[in-house]
């Protein structure tokens, strides 16, 4: 504001002080030399305090605390874990954090420090920041929002600055909970780039986070896309330890949600929340909320007095056009065929017994759209040939299921072919497990007539493996089915469930 005021005033006494030399008539006529040395001064000063405006940190640093005093203002109107659909592990997982923001005294009697830097990741509109404001709902306490973005700045020390004043306004307004959001714009790892702004604004958040202990009852929480990009140094013990997978949910969750987001709306009877559920396979529940007030507002524009099963076909086409990552838009063929390559990888996976299975999935996690989770039972030093082959079979089960019940292969396997080769190549290169010999094949120092050898011992390995893997499918097609079908009715399964799975088939 002040800034722009400056600008009008220069410009105001600019047109007046160029008149001036074109004597316009009566009114400049007492216009001296004196006149015009003064108006060109003004002018000067007038510069010299627009620059300044420019650039003092701490009008800036009044303006973003004021954006954050009205963020908190807006999140006046309390969250609690009710208004948080599904997520109920995570929910679960936050309960002893919640606790400790209720009676600290329990804790520090027993001299337990909680960990209280929480790091939410995951992909965008999943609820993080709704989960981090029904935490300060729940223990009644303050909640105070920052987006990483605020503290980047050109100028040195200015985001330092405000990271220190953040920390400082949390510490007055105690118990209260932290949600930095978009953590990778100031967290992304040192090493990266040269960039001493964002060195310092890092370094001053690691200082408050280990400083922070000693204040009372203040739980800082972050949230990121891409984790793997944060500084090591910001993850490790004592800073954000605890890092909490927020994924998109899947079609129970998807019903939840929904649910939540109706609440008080006037709906058509034949209106079916659970086909609605279905139909938005691979959307998170940011695009769940928007398809729900799309077709509230449709159904205001048609003067309807409820809405009905046309707002909403409309609605989630209009949300599913302005998808981004078009990959979320999947159509019930390539859910089908998504189905059967993860049951595949994980019946395999199970048969052979390579790890215990945790949970089978075909909602859409990052680039990938359906994974198996392997829970390892012990942490491994040493693998065997055999274990290796294995590995490789369950990798190469995902396309030879399609390959079995479509009678096609899709794209869907690249990432599974690119790990698979790069194992077979260890087995023969650095782990001397092929005919060529117990010796490994490295940094090119053997002789050129290997290379084919080589390449003809790793397509040995792959071809074995799938065959294996076929086989082993082919063998078990009603286990593949069954799992298959558990799967495209509830995207997600765990690792009991595939044991009774398997029990009843
Ligand atoms: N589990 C959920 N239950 C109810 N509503 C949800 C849920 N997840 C997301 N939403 C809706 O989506 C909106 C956006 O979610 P939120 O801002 O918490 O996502 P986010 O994970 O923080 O996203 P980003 O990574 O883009 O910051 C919420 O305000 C809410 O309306
Ligand atoms: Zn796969």
């Amino acid at each position: 504001m002040k800034k722009n005021l400056l600008i009008v005033l220069f410009m105001i006494f600019s047109v007046i002080l160029v008149s001036t030399f074109f004597d316009l008539g009566k009114v400049y006529q007492y216009s001296s030399i004196k006149l015009k040395v003064f108006l060109i001064f003004l002018d000067i000063a007038l510069i010299f305090f627009i620059r300044k405006a420019q650039k003092k940190p701490e009008l800036m640093l009044v303006s973003s605390l004021r954006q954050e005093e009205k963020k908190e203002d807006s999140s006046k109107t309390k969250v609690y874990f009710d208004d948080v659909a599904g997520l109920e592990e995570v929910k679960e997982d936050l309960q002893e954090i919640i606790d400790f923001m209720k009676n600290p005294e329990k804790y520090n009697k027993m001299g337990a420090k909680i960990p209280r830097g929480i790091m939410f990741y995951g992909p965008p509109g999943t609820g993080k920041t709704l989960l981090a404001s029904a935490i300060s709902g729940e223990t009644n306490s303050n909640f105070i929002y920052a987006s990483g973005s605020e503290f980047v700045e050109k100028y040195v020390g200015v985001g330092a600055s405000r990271i220190r004043s953040l920390f400082e306004k949390a510490k007055k307004q105690a118990p209260c909970v932290i949600f930095i959001d978009e953590m990778d714009a100031i967290g992304v790892s040192r090493s990266s780039d040269n960039n001493s702004e964002r060195d310092q604004t890092l370094n001053q958040l690691l200082i408050e986070l280990d400083g922070f202990n000693r204040y009372d009852n203040i739980v800082v929480i972050g949230a990121t896309n891409r984790i793997e990009l944060l500084d090591e140094a910001l993850l490790r013990p004592g800073r954000f330890d605890r890092h909490i997978y927020i994924g998109n949910p899947n079609v129970r969750s998807r019903e939840e949600i929904l649910k939540v987001h109706l609440k008080n709306k006037p709906l058509d009877q034949d209106v079916n929340i659970k086909q609605l559920a279905r139909k938005t396979h691979g959307m998170s529940g940011a695009h769940l909320a928007n398809i729900v007030n799309e077709a509230a507002i449709f159904a205001v524009r048609e003067n309807h007095s409820s809405i009905g099963n046309e707002e909403f076909n409309k609605a989630i086409e209009r949300v599913m056009a302005g998808l981004k990552n078009k990959s979320a838009v999947i159509t019930e063929k390539e859910k089908k065929i998504i189905a059967y390559h993860e049951a595949g990888h994980a019946l395999v996976g199970r048969i052979l017994n390579n790890d215990l299975i945790e949970k089978i999935s075909i909602v859409p996690h990052g680039q990938a759209l359906g994974f198996v989770l392997n829970a390892s039972n012990e942490d491994r030093f040493l693998m065997t040939k055999k274990e290796l082959c294995e590995k490789i079979q369950q990798l190469l089960a995902g396309r030879a299921s399609e390959e079995i019940i479509f009678n096609e292969i899709s794209t869907g396997a690249q990432n599974d072919l690119a790990k698979a080769t790069e194992m077979a190549n260890e087995m023969v290169c650095e782990y001397g497990m092929s005919t060529l010999g117990n010796r490994t094949f490295n940094h090119k120092k053997y002789s050129s007539g290997y290379e084919n050898l080589i390449n003809k011992e790793i397509n040995l390995i792959i071809e074995s493996a799938y065959k294996n893997a076929k086989k082993i499918l082919q063998d078990n097609l009603e286990f593949l089915h069954a799992i298959a079908n558990k799967l495209l009715t509830k995207e997600t399964i765990s690792g009991q469930e595939l044991e009774k799975i398997l029990k009843a088939s």
